[in-house]
């Protein structure tokens, strides 16, 4: 590990380990908003193929593509990416032409990640490939594994999974129980590869990016350069402090954020936000986002279960919503969004539209206005009429989202500047230009941070700030230049 720490130190940081957290990262030096703290390739990655959209292996572009001619698995957008896969994809090729068609279908992506994670450690102890201090198989032994926290269910679907493992590479000597142990480590150390938009588009490992432990409240954002992981401080990170990211989805209450790091990775979180659960700030929170609104429309309070359990009571205007009148709507709701759910996944666009809008009308309702079951309802909304190019609509919708995410996540969170983003795009398609102004510079602002400045997506969100600029100025000088001119 002697080669990590020197390997950390050139970044300016370190590891430690916490009694309660196990190894941990630290800032050895003071860390400003936009920072660059690490970046590093994957020492594996896949794209995420599915039958209905493939992607080539090594760019995860989804133009031009080939299959391998050989293997009938991988495809490859041209030379240039398979000659720089080749040294691995030789032997996982060699493997999975052995295969019979019906066999190939199995072959998942988390399959394919444990091949080459196979792959990629015989080729390093060959000296084929290099190993680094920051990719070398040392780095994935050290990894968490939770094996003893998962349950039966789990552990035998990994032991099958790696006896298919097995069954493809057909090594001597091949350790299945090691690589049932990886799968596991894959699961709670693995990094899904999203695109800037946050769209994912494939699965990394990522051994020191791996090191970083988690906060509902983090000081620092993981995004994806193609298929780097950049790691950038959001906050100010004082040097000594311990570098966090978020595992998951912050936008939700205590008890949900809790559930999904236990579910997944084996622990209970004591963040700052953490830390208030059960007190009156945390009841509040997750009543506006998890609970029911008021009975008076005009009233924003959030409402909290009465002593005798047979309703909610606002916290503001004290009128009562009764237990049987909430499952009544909440039935509702479920039967429809059933409904909305099989209309989206047979491709009946505009009928899915229409009964998501239903399904708004009635949660807004029953939760409280900044609800994120709401949001998620709007978020579908948004993403459904832009695909039916109905901008003025979708506008709306998006608007409704816009305070929903300033209340829910922190000024520099990458999901918020993307909202503003999509926001600030519809505006200037409509022609408000001054809306688009607001927005798109609100983008700017909190994307500069999250993405920095130097990556396409930024420059042409830039590019398109600077466009509407102009165009504002140039009304404004309009009507004092007819002046000038009479
Ligand atoms: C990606 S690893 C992070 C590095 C890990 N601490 C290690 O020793 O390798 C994820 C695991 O770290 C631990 N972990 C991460 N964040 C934590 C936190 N805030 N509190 C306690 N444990 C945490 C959990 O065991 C989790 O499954």
């Amino acid at each position: 590990m002697e080669d990590l720490t020197e390997a950390l130190r050139q970044w300016d940081l370190r590891m430690s380990t916490l009694p309660e957290k196990g190894r941990s990262l630290f800032a050895n030096k003071d860390f400003f908003p936009g920072e660059v703290i690490i970046k590093q390739e994957p020492c594996v990655f896949v794209p995420n193929n599915s039958a209905s959209q493939a992607r080539c292996d090594t760019c995860f572009s989804s133009s031009n593509l080939k299959k391998c001619s050989a293997c009938r698995v991988v495809w490859y957008c041209g030379s240039s990416c398979q000659k720089s896969q080749w040294k691995v994809h030789q032997l996982e090729c060699r493997a999975l032409s052995r295969l019979d068609e019906d066999k190939r279908k199995y072959v998942t992506p988390s399959i394919r990640l444990m091949l080459k994670l196979c792959i990629h450690r015989k080729l390093q102890d060959e000296r084929i490939i290099p190993s680094t201090a920051t990719d070398n198989y040392r780095l994935v032994e050290a990894l968490v594994s939770h094996m003893s926290d998962i349950d039966q269910k789990q552990l035998v679907l990994y032991a099958q999974m790696a006896n298919l493992v097995n069954l493809i590479l057909q090594w001597p000597n091949i350790n299945i129980k090691e690589i049932t142990e990886n799968f596991s480590k894959l699961s709670c150390n693995g990094h899904t590869i999203c695109d800037s938009e946050f769209r994912p588009l494939g699965t990394g490992l990522y051994p020191v990016i791996s090191i970083i432990n988690h906060s509902c409240l983090p000081n620092a954002v993981l995004v994806f350069e193609d298929t780097a992981a950049v790691v950038r401080a959001v906050q100010y990170i004082s040097s000594g402090s311990e570098v966090s990211i978020s595992y998951i989805e912050t936008a939700g209450s205590t008890i949900t954020r809790q559930k999904a790091l236990k579910e997944q990775y084996f622990f209970t979180c004591s963040c700052p936000r953490c830390e208030n659960v059960g007190k009156f700030n945390d009841l509040h929170e997750s009543a506006v986002l998890e609970g029911y609104r008021c009975r008076d429309d005009s009233c924003t309070g959030f409402l909290l279960r009465d002593s005798d359990n047979r309703g909610f009571f606002c916290q503001r205007c004290g009128l009562f919503r009764a237990k049987e009148e909430l499952k009544e709507l909440s039935n509702k709701i479920r039967t429809m969004l059933d409904r909305a759910v099989t209309s989206t996944s047979s491709a009946q666009l505009e009928e899915a539209i229409s009964i998501y809008k239903m399904v708004e009308q009635f949660q807004r309702e029953l939760y409280h206005p900044r609800s994120i079951f709401l949001l998620q309802t709007r978020e579908q909304l948004l993403k459904m009429l832009m695909e039916v190019e109905d901008w003025k609509e979708a506008l709306a919708y998006c608007r409704l989202t816009v305070p929903v995410y300033e209340s829910v996540y922190p000024s520099n969170h990458p999901l918020l500047g993307l909202q503003y983003y999509t926001c600030g795009k519809l505006e200037w398609l409509l022609g408000y230009t001054d809306g688009a102004v607001r927005s798109l510079t609100k983008a700017v602002d909190t994307l500069r941070v999250t993405h920095g400045t130097s990556t396409p997506f930024i420059k042409e969100l830039i590019l398109k700030l600077e466009e509407a600029r102009a165009e504002t100025s140039y009304k404004l000088k309009l009507p004092s230049e007819r002046v000038t001119v009479l």
